[in-house]
């Protein structure tokens, strides 16, 4: 294993409003070049917020952030953030919202190199756009000069995705990057992030609340539930033979073609209430096998 280029520590957010919401507590990973972790939960459970912490949007109001060993927990100076998000690349749900309507695809695979890469002449940046779009499978003769209105849903998606590895960062951040696509064209978007990885060595945070895609995209999973981590470990690990009553449940939850509704997730699925309740309660976590971590719960009583 190759040292983490991101870390939380016991990461946590209460947000203070008219009424205090702890929406992410005790939260611990490690993020690694060339690999990736799905971060799974449904809505409500801290993905956004655990976003927003790592992209230094808001700040942590507990444990701490660590980007290639040095501490960013704490807001910086707007050059230090301006550098760490160079470094920490966010690939949004929504595609269509992403993008600004008056501007082409030229415009916005050129803008973040003016801005991060000073250095690049015009030239070069131009040639680089054609690159990126190549990279993410789009003609870029026919694409650079349209605008997002004239791209279907999947382009739009693979130029938010161009634009977030133009100045070539250490770790992305994918929050459901295709939950507002159609079902056709989602494996297709999440193909791409596999040489990202591979072949560029990023670091990979992909949010989802699809268990099923974690597979599909990520080495690792972390099941989050109520802000905290209730099951982390190898993705087939975690698919395959999951402790966690959680974790079983979303696993039971997931409609997959010739497989009948088995008499054990039939019951998961009609105590979910208790089960989510019991998932609340904080406790330790266990490694139950090497690298496979579940939080003490309460024994199923059924
Ligand atoms: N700005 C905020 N102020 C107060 N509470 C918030 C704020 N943002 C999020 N929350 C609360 O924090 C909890 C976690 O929200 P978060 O958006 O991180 O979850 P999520 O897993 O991303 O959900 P979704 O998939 O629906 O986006 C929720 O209870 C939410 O209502």
């Amino acid at each position: 294993m190759s040292a983490p280029i991101l870390e939380t520590r016991k990461l946590g957010m209460i947000y203070r409003g008219h009424r205090e919401v702890a929406a992410l507590s005790d939260v611990s990973f490690t993020l690694e070049r060339g690999r990736a972790l799905a971060l799974v939960g449904e809505s409500g459970s801290g993905k956004s917020t655990c976003a927003k912490l790592l992209t230094r949007m808001v700040a942590a109001t507990d444990g701490q952030i660590l980007f290639d060993g040095r501490d960013v927990t704490r807001p910086g100076d707007r050059r230090e953030v301006l550098a760490y998000r160079c470094q920490v690349q966010m690939v949004f749900q929504d595609p269509f919202a992403a993008l600004n309507p008056a501007h082409d695809v030229r415009h916005h695979l050129t803008r973040p190199l003016a801005l991060h890469k000073p250095e690049l002449g015009r030239a070069e940046r131009e040639d680089r756009a054609d690159e990126l779009a190549l990279a993410v499978g789009l003609d870029p003769v026919e694409t650079l000069g349209k605008y997002p209105h004239e791209l279907s849903g999947g382009q739009r998606q693979r130029v938010n995705l161009a634009r977030a590895m133009a100045v070539e960062p250490a770790v992305l951040i994918a929050d459901e990057p295709t939950s507002m696509l159609d079902v056709s064209i989602r494996l297709n978007v999440l193909d791409m992030l596999k040489p990202l990885k591979r072949e560029r060595g990023v670091a990979m945070l992909y949010i989802t609340h699809d268990i099923a895609t974690a597979r599909y995209v990520a080495e690792d999973t972390a099941v989050l539930f109520g802000g905290r981590i209730v099951e982390m470990g190898p993705t087939d690990a975690i698919i395959d033979a999951p402790h966690h009553p959680y974790t079983r449940l979303l696993l039971a939850a997931v409609p997959e073609v010739g497989r009948s509704f088995a008499a054990e997730d039939a019951s998961l699925v009609r105590h979910a209430d208790r089960i989510r309740e019991i998932s609340r309660e904080p406790g330790p976590l266990n490694e139950v096998a090497p690298g496979h971590f579940v939080r003490d719960c309460a024994d199923l009583p059924f």
